[in-house]
């Protein structure tokens, strides 16, 4: 009853609470080291409401990472937390849990982060962490990969979107999306091909996940409700502009 004693309260005060919790943005932490291109996407993604969240903070274990730029420029939070400033790996991942614990993310995307998570890091996030690796993996896994491919003569390079694991670049795949290698291809324009695809990607494979498309189950992810093959779902530049042009 209204303290005036009139009619209950409107239904609509229930309404707009759906309605304001239903519209609650997905909270992204993004963690880089470096330059920041996969993360400028994502800003990219969010600006056009195509990410399906809002990227909450930048952490960078590098300080003079230009990604932190990116996210100052676009208003985010943006935080150096200098891995060598810890004794030990254990130690930086704690303190990197405390800061990411601090901004309540739904999601904890690596963008070109290059260190290798404990396993504690990843226990305590696993399933809602992502990562984004320059192969199609499990062909190179680790660094370098660009060159590696192009020492082995492969005609198939590319990314892959994946679920982070204990096991480095060897959690189950998402999406992946290939580019061909020419005879003229050197690491660098190997290097442009596959960043042009990842930003293509990135952004689709997060907002699967943000929208709860994609999750990590027992059995491994799913895409709406489906298994994902293993090696996850080959998207061609037309599938993955055409998934852009559905939402
Ligand atoms: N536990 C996991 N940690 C990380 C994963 C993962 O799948 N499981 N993915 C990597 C990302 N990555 C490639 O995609 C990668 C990053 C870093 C390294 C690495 O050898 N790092 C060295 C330092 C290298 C440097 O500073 O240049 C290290 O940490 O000692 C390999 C692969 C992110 N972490
Ligand atoms: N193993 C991790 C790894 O190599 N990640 C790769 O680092 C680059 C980061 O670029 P960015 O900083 O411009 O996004 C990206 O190509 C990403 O796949």
């Amino acid at each position: 009853m209204s303290s005036s004693g009139d009619a209950p309260t409107p239904a609509s005060d229930t309404l707009n609470d759906f309605s304001a919790e239903a519209s609650q943005a997905r909270r992204v932490v993004v963690l880089i080291s470096g330059n920041g291109s996969n993360l400028q996407a994502l800003i990219d993604a969010q600006s056009y409401d195509e990410l399906g969240g809002e990227i909450v903070a930048v952490i960078s274990n590098q300080a003079d990472a230009y990604g932190l730029k990116r996210a100052r420029d676009a208003g985010i939070d943006a935080v150096a937390l200098p891995h060598r400033e810890y004794d030990s790996r254990e130690a930086f991942d704690g303190a990197l849990i405390k800061v990411i614990e601090r901004h309540e993310p739904d999601l904890i995307v690596l963008a070109g982060f290059m260190r290798i998570l404990t396993p504690v890091f990843v226990q305590r996030f696993y399933g809602r962490l992502l990562n984004i690796h320059p192969s199609l993996l499990p062909a190179y896994q680790g660094l370098d990969t660009h060159a590696r491919a192009l020492a082995d003569g492969v005609t198939e390079h590319g990314c892959s979107v994946h679920f982070v694991t204990e096991e480095l670049d060897g959690g189950p795949v998402v999406v992946q999306a290939a580019v061909a290698v020419d005879t003229e291809d050197d690491a660098a324009s190997l290097k442009d091909k596959v960043h042009l695809r990842e930003h293509l990607i990135y952004p689709i494979a997060i907002k699967w996940f943000l929208e709860g498309r994609l999750q990590l189950g027992q059995q491994g992810p799913t895409l709406d409700g489906m298994p994902l093959p293993p090696q996850g779902l080959r998207l061609s530049h037309a599938d993955a502009a055409e998934e852009l042009d559905e939402e």
